[in-house]
């Protein structure tokens, strides 16, 4: 499993995924962009905003990573907690922001260094849960997708085997 947090993550995982193609390993379901940053900022946001513990907050951030392109889908949070009508518009937009306005706060100096110490840490122990035949890990993350009309998309998806049907045949690249 390749995980890669190293910007631009909307290039520098087609580029990883061409790069094998072109060496024979046509495996894109292993390389694997951490954009989770994007998720537990916007889950603290809510959490702040709401007074609440940050850590079952959730709802998936769609999308690609960077700028307009996050797309959180709060109308999905849970717990259910009310917002004014004006305030998921505002929230949309801080999301979005969050991480310019830590790399123009850094001025040059680096990124957001310790959020992206935790994100990494956090997808990479879901591949290693997953790795290790845990069910039901679910994460975010910008890979080569069927979901949309982009070849490249991030959207929620569940870490692991293909779930076994009846006719279904495993084959190598399905984990
Ligand atoms: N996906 C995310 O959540 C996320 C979050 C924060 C930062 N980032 C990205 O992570 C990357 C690293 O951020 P940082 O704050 O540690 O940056 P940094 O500038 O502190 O460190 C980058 C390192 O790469 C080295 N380097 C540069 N060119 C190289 C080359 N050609 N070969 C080998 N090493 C080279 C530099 O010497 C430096 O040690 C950046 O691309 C940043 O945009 C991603
Ligand atoms: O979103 C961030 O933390 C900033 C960014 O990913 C970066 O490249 O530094």
């Amino acid at each position: 499993m390749i995980c890669i947090m190293a910007n631009a993550v909307n290039s520098t995982i087609p580029i990883t995924v061409e790069v094998f193609k072109k060496h024979g390993v046509d495996n894109p379901k292993k390389i694997l962009a951490v954009t989770t940053q994007n998720v537990i900022r916007a889950n603290a946001f809510v959490a702040e905003l709401k007074g609440l513990d940050p850590a079952p907050v959730n709802f998936p951030i769609i999308g690609g990573y960077g700028g307009k392109r996050i797309l959180p889908v709060i109308s999905q949070r849970t717990p259910k907690v009310d917002f004014p009508l004006d305030q998921p518009t505002a929230l949309t937009g801080r999301i979005q922001d969050a991480g310019t306005e830590v790399v123009q706060a850094k001025a040059g100096a680096g990124s957001a260094t310790l959020s992206m110490a935790y994100t990494g840490t956090r997808f990479v122990f879901s591949i290693v849960d997953m790795l290790n035949s845990k069910k039901g890990i679910i994460e975010c993350s910008f890979v080569k997708s069927p979901e949309t009309d982009c070849t490249y998309f991030s959207t929620l998806f569940l870490l692991g085997k293909r779930v076994e049907e009846p006719g279904y045949r495993p084959r190598e690249d399905d984990r």
